[in-house]
């Protein structure tokens, strides 16, 4: 491996794009000879190895089994093949995954004292030398290397390296699944050091300690090797990518049956805990060996939640199964054998980790767009209308791809603020007294933490001081173990050593109730076994030895590269502000991109077939760009939205506008759905994380807004293509003209309208009454009432809404009905939502208005003081009558000191050029605008 850099990264991105590669698991079987025991009781050995992959039965008394006698595995060895050979034809290809980035496991399977032990040694050993020695040769990269050992016994899990004998939790993280409490990097033998000193057998020195161990049978132990590493040159610059993966190697316990080994008390217990964690195993495995279908059990024992990742996940893996060639044990054997069989039905997705710091990732996202807007302003001299098709399709590529980087952006930034959003809970629960007021201020919340904020914070010792050394621990409290020990504030608070009671309750201090019942569930699963599975095993429960997990042990880890990754992020003030500012700058980029398609230097002999071929790739990277932005795919509606009538109104508009613009997919990015009583554009941008209001439900000015503005952008985008498709179709002479033109700025095209402000009033009173028409959210009509007062500048979000209204109003009246995100929208959803809308609005009117100010609206809309449900009245008849504008006004105004709408626009002052704070001075007055907010 070379150093990592770019072409890591694109090497990793084809994997990931080739995806995740998908492989079954790679079975082994290992034979022993007969052992000094078995020797000297005569015992015979039944099974032979008679090529390299086939072991076979031989005993000729057992004719009439109805067992099968050969069985094919990936390599199966003689009982007199070296420990190494099996490693080198085997568990090696696996295990050195891990210094590529594979998370990969290597388990032992098998009856007790069949060799497990003997072989997991072997290969542990023989695979950290080769890992230590792979370290050396690479002087170009830094690894970290750490090292973990537990063991679970009992439903216990321990940390074998640690002289604390507490049992350790699970615990679930959400993005790193289950984890083990306390597996830090206190815990774990950081060998990162060993590099410099005599590092392979100080390493085997340290692992052969624990290997020293006194194992139990009954006990399954993990070993993990947790490797880092990153290109040297970029050390400490924050700059560059790391592979990160874990390679685990699992010691199951002995899979015998209970039954046979265990009569009573403690021993029963312990022989139930291991069944069920083997039976589980067995249950998964069997599961996943039929496919992928219905619900994987992998939360029924403590076993199979670590191994989860290995088991169908993220991860390269190889079961060595053990046997005896013992007559005696041929039951077991041929159990073992069975599992075997199922195992190698099963498929892991293993692929590469990558973990790119924010700084790189930006950066390689700049380098990516700046190369194809260069390459863009430079097309090139393609001569032909075949050249400029291929050209259009590259770029189209090229636009997808940036689109998938900025939703990978995105996903890191979310991420990350989810994080930080966690974090801060924390901090709340640390601070009683802040709690309730900091957590639900805007303030805590990440997206919007300037970087200074956040540093004051932390300086201020708000910030969890886990995080203080920009080191993460897993103990995360609201993800707690679900097997339900304590709620998440008592985990929380909890001091180390007061976790052992609450622990053990499901684990190694269970009461005679659990170990009844744990009987009792070993019994009925043996029953249903040993009846639905008669191939399984004629005892029924075969148990497995298997165990380890790969991601489960790169992802808890904590070493000092990610460590230093995290820090560096929190030093960013978790870079979300400059990361946000970052993202937007790609959008925006990525939008001139679209824009700056070499539309005006297109030859006429481009047919209108291209160009509409065109277009509608555009309208596809729109869309997709559109969906990535909101989070969902939109249907495409555009062919059935109405001409609203007013087309003919802008001049400059070009000839066929309103067919063609009807033809493009505007309307996909009109968001219908809505949530509640949103307004149906606020809600469409709900979903980019745009603040709401305090009171929630309430779409906020600022959604509002940006909902408006996507819309218009997509507006005049659609207007560009159809300008361009007019340009090409029809008038060839005037092809050389600008695409601006014809209208694109708003302004210029209403300066070409002879009498705006009649023109805005037409447009204005018919956006009314289609308002009245589909149901519209009252909230909605306010912010749109008193946003667009006549401006030029509106002219364009007037023809958005009317456009939007007219499509619903068509869309209503043939009983159709708008699906958007899963959400239904027909006329009747309509009216509920802003039934409820205007409950909600009833109930602020308690919190937004005196007693005294009530009782003035009250009268001076006609309801009687003494009357029931006054503030519902009253909101029902805010925006009834939209004939009257006095009544819009009042409205408008009640609404908007409701939603607190001022308070909300002066923060938007300035944000979006749009005049609704500060009305100029040349712009024409119109009566009512003066006149709104009288209560405001
Ligand atoms: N392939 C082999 N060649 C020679 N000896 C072996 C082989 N496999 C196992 N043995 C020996 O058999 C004995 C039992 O092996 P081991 O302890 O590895 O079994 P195990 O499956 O791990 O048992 P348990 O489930 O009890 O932990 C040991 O003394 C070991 O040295």
């Amino acid at each position: 491996m070379g150093a990592i850099g770019r072409e890591d990264l694109m090497k990793w991105e084809k994997m990931q794009g080739a995806s995740a590669r998908e492989e079954k698991i790679l079975v082994l079987v290992r034979l022993r000879p007969l052992n000094e025991k078995e020797l000297a009781s005569n015992e015979v050995s039944d099974w032979e190895c008679i090529n390299d992959t086939t072991i076979l039965y031989r005993n000729t008394l057992r004719e009439g089994s109805t067992f099968p006698n050969a069985y094919t595995f990936d390599k199966v060895f003689r009982g007199d093949c070296p420990t190494r050979q099996v490693y080198e034809e085997g568990a090696q290809q696996i295990a050195l995954s891990v210094v590529n980035g594979i998370n990969s496991s290597i388990f032992a399977y098998g009856q007790t004292s069949s060799g497990k032990t003997y072989t997991m040694n072997g290969i542990t050993e023989f695979t950290v030398a080769e890992i230590f020695d792979y370290i050396h040769r690479h002087e170009e990269r830094a690894f970290v290397v750490k090292f973990s050992a537990i063991e679970i016994y009992n439903e216990a899990v321990r940390d074998l390296l640690s002289t604390d004998n507490t049992p350790l939790r699970l615990l679930d993280d959400p993005e790193r699944g289950t984890i083990i409490e306390k597996i830090t990097e206190e815990t774990l033998r950081d060998w990162s050091h060993l590099k410099e000193l005599l590092s392979i057998c100080e390493a085997q020195r340290q692992i052969g300690e624990t290997l020293l161990n006194e194992k139990s049978s009954r006990s399954h132990q993990i070993i993990r090797l947790a490797i880092e590493s990153s290109a040297r040159e970029f050390l400490g610059k924050g700059n560059s990518t790391t592979l990160a993966a874990s390679v685990n190697f699992v010691d199951l316990a002995g899979s015998e049956r209970a039954s046979q080994s265990l009569s009573a008390g403690t021993r029963l217990k312990e022989g139930c805990h291991i069944n069920r964690s083997l039976l589980t195993l067995s249950t998964v495995i069997r599961k996943l060996s039929k496919g992928r279908h219905g619900h994987i059990n992998y939360r029924d024992s403590k076993l199979t939640r670590i191994l989860q990742p290995c088991l169908g996940g993220n991860a390269r893996t190889a079961i060595i199964c053990t046997l005896s060639p013992a007559r005696s044990h041929v039951e077991q054997t041929r159990n073992t054998l069975l599992f075997a069989c199922c195992a190698k039905e099963v498929t892991t997705k293993a692929q590469v980790n990558v973990v790119m710091s924010d700084k790189a990732l930006v950066k390689q996202l700049q380098k990516e767009l700046a190369r194809l807007e260069s390459e863009l302003r430079t097309p090139g001299p393609p001569s032909s209308a075949s050249d400029y098709v291929a050209l259009l399709k590259k770029k189209d590529l090229q636009i997808e791809k940036m689109d998938k980087e900025i939703r990978e952006l995105t996903k890191q930034r979310d991420l990350a603020q989810s994080r930080v959003e966690d974090l801060l809970r924390m901090v709340g629960n640390d601070n009683d007294s802040r709690q309730t007021t900091d957590s639900h201020h805007p303030k805590w919340q990440a997206g919007d933490m300037s970087d200074d904020e956040y540093s004051v914070s932390e300086s201020s010792g708000i910030a969890d001081p886990r995080y203080s050394n920009g080191v993460r621990k897993f103990n995360n409290p609201h993800f707690e173990d679900r097997d339900g020990e304590s709620s998440p504030e008592e985990s929380y608070t909890q001091l180390p050593g007061n976790s052992k009671d609450q622990s053990l309750e499901d684990t190694a201090k269970g009461t005679a109730q659990d170990t009844d019942d744990y009987c009792k569930e070993v019994c009925c699963i043996e029953m249903e076994e040993s009846s639905r599975d008669r191939t399984v095993g004629n005892e029924g429960a075969f148990s497995l030895t298997l165990n380890g997990d790969t991601s489960v042990a790169g992802q808890e880890m904590i070493t000092p590269m990610n460590a230093a990754r995290d820090s560096s992020r929190m030093q960013n003030g978790f870079a979300y502000g400059a990361l946000e500012q970052r993202l937007q700058e790609l959008r925006t980029t990525n939008d001139s991109l679209r824009s700056s398609y070499p539309v005006e230097s297109l030859p006429n002999a481009i047919s209108a077939d291209m160009l509409s071929s065109r277009s509608l790739k555009l309208t596809r990277s729109w869309s997709c760009r559109e969906s990535l932005m909101t989070g969902s795919s939109s249907p495409d509606i555009g062919e059935r939205t109405p001409t609203n009538g007013f087309e003919k109104s802008f001049p400059g508009r070009p000839e066929g506008f309103g067919r063609k613009f009807a033809l493009s997919s505007y309307d996909s990015s009109i968001r219908l759905s809505r949530n509640d009583s949103q307004s149906s554009i606020g809600s469409a941008v709900d979903e980019l994380g745009a603040q709401s209001t305090a009171d929630g439900d309430i779409t906020s000015v600022h959604t509002f807004v940006t909902g408006l503005k996507k819309m218009a952008r997509k507006l005049e985008f659609d207007k560009q293509i159809v300008n361009s498709e007019d340009h090409e179709t029809g008038a060839a002479g005037k092809f050389e003209k600008s695409v601006k033109d014809v209208g694109i700025d708003p302004m210029l095209e209403v300066s070409e309208i002879p009498d705006w402000p009649l023109e805005f009033e037409r447009q204005q009173k018919a956006i009314f009454e289609l308002w009245e028409t589909c149901y519209i959210s009252v909230v909605h009509r306010t912010y749109f009432f008193l946003l667009f007062k006549g401006d030029p500048t509106d002219s364009i979000y007037m023809e958005v809404e009317l456009r939007r209204l007219s499509f619903l109003k068509e869309t209503y009246s043939r009983g159709d009905q708008a699906v958007e995100d899963g959400q239904t929208l027909t006329l009747a959803s309509s009216k509920r939502a802003i039934a409820r809308e205007r409950q909600m609005l009833s109930k602020l009117m308690q919190r937004r208005f005196s007693e005294r100010e009530r009782k003035r609206l009250f009268e001076k809309w006609g309801i009687a003081l003494d009357s029931k449900r006054r503030r519902l009245q009253l909101a029902n008849r805010l925006w009834s009558n939209t004939q009257d504008m006095n009544h819009v006004m009042e409205s408008a105004s009640i609404v908007a000191k409701l939603v607190r709408f001022v308070e909300q626009g002066q923060a938007l002052k300035g944000m979006f050029g749009l005049s609704f704070a500060s009305p100029k001075a040349k712009r024409r007055s119109f009566g009512w605008k003066n006149s709104t907010a009288s209560l405001i």
